[in-house]
């Protein structure tokens, strides 16, 4: 294994990114190398050797300095006890899981009693802390300083939920219900909500609105009302597309669910006692208003410049660029605050490039140069990332991400 000495040479000489000290924090068991530089393909890819910190947080690395050309600005996102969202999204596979989970890290290791959550139908959460967080429950990760909380919401389950309240209340139940009983003008209403069609194929980004509204719910209890920072690991472009629009959709679905259970309920006593229980009919309907409340919770919280941030990962690459330039005019006719654009997994500098390093560089660089003069996202903060020669997993090696990311 290499030394801390030894490492900490290796970086300055190989790596763009000055690591300024390391500190290995006890006499370790073991120290553990996270890379060393590829001879193979001439590149200098970051390279450090960690070391196993005693109780609580196993590894650190110190004072990690920042490459020059890419500030950024932690310390606002940082700043302030109130609470702030920070919804990270983006092209599949460019690294969103990877960002949200370090940056949540970071939140806690300064202080901050963080909650991150993953909205992604396709939960990539529990792989990145190595550790089980499926349950649709807050389950604490271990090692931050603050406490952590990692939460991946189980979509089927809480489409379940919100498929029986809506059932109850003028769902394709009631439709069929009506036909028999030739109501024709309320089924021509419950024609317009095209609800059965929503709930039996339902689009992209309805999992993500319940998943939201589901988290708004969670907070709305005492014991979860500590955390500052919730960052939400959202699912892939399109389906983030479709979430913006969809709360207003099922508000003004709901909407019209409540209004024709009002109707139904003074329509005929027949109805009622096919309905059932009165108390259930208002307990189903509580249920739903609360959903609905929930969904207009969610779409404001999308648009609030003070507390909400939507931070767009990429990757350099033409179709990544691209689709990030799509995903931000999107946001900005939605209005949701954006400020910051994660370029993820960049090549570090080499002095020696193999023929495949180097045309991959190239690339890399006409992406980032297609950024730069692209009129939709030059504009953003950029936030360089490094591709590093590990697989990020568990919570020192997303302390360590987290540091060379967010800075
Ligand atoms: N900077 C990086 N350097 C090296 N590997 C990285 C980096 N960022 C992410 N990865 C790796 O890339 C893979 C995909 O990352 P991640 O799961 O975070 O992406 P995602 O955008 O959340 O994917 P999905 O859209 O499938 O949810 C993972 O194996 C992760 O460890």
């Amino acid at each position: 294994m290499a030394s801390a000495a030894a490492a900490a040479a290796s970086i300055s000489s190989s790596s763009p990114f000055l690591f300024k000290s390391y500190t290995p924090l006890a006499s370790s068991p073991r120290s553990l190398s996270l890379g060393k530089p590829c001879s193979a393909f001439g590149i200098g890819f970051l390279s450090i050797s960690i070391s196993r910190k005693p109780r609580r947080s196993p590894f650190q690395v110190t004072s990690v300095a920042a490459p020059t050309e890419s500030p950024t600005e932690f310390d606002e996102m940082a700043s302030g006890t109130k609470r702030k969202y920070y919804m990270l999204g983006g092209k599949g596979g460019v690294g969103k899981t990877s960002c949200a989970a370090s940056l949540a890290v970071k939140f806690a290791n300064n202080g901050h009693p963080t909650l991150v959550v993953s909205t992604d139908p396709a939960h990539s959460l529990s792989d990145s802390f190595a550790q089980d967080l499926t349950g649709g429950t807050l389950v604490p990760v271990d090692g931050p300083e603050a406490p952590l909380f990692a939460l991946e919401i189980n979509p089927e389950k809480a489409r379940e939920e919100f498929h029986d309240a809506s059932q109850k209340n003028g769902g394709t139940g009631v439709k069929d219900l009506m036909d028999g009983m030739g109501l024709g003008l309320l089924v021509e209403q419950l024609g317009e909500l095209k609800l059965g069609e929503l709930l039996d194929t339902p689009p992209p980004g309805l999992d993500e609105a319940i998943a939201i509204s589901k988290v708004m719910q969670f907070l709305e209890s005492q014991e979860y009302n500590m955390f500052t920072r919730i960052v939400f690991d959202t699912a892939p472009t399109g389906h983030t597309l479709r979430l913006l629009s969809l709360p207003d959709f099922l508000d003004a679905s709901i909407g019209k669910i409540l209004k024709l259970k009002q109707k139904l309920a003074s329509a005929t006593s027949a109805i009622k006692s096919v309905f059932g229980q009165e108390s259930n009919q208002e307990d189903s309907a509580g249920k739903l208003e609360r959903l609905r409340e929930r969904m207009v919770k969610v779409r404001e919280l999308f648009r609030d410049t003070e507390s909400t941030e939507f931070v767009i990962v990429t990757i350099p690459t033409v179709m990544a660029v691209s689709e990030s330039s799509r995903l931000h005019s999107s946001l900005r006719k939605e209005n949701v605050p954006v400020k910051r654009l994660v370029v993820n997994q960049i090549l570090p500098a080499s002095g020696s490039d193999c023929k495949f390093c180097a045309m991959r560089r190239k690339d890399q660089m006409r992406a980032l140069d297609m950024i730069k003069s692209d009129p939709e996202i030059s504009n953003l903060k950029l936030i360089q990332a490094p591709l590093v020669d590990m697989e990020i997993r568990g919570v020192p090696a997303l302390r360590f991400l987290g540091d060379i990311v967010w800075r």
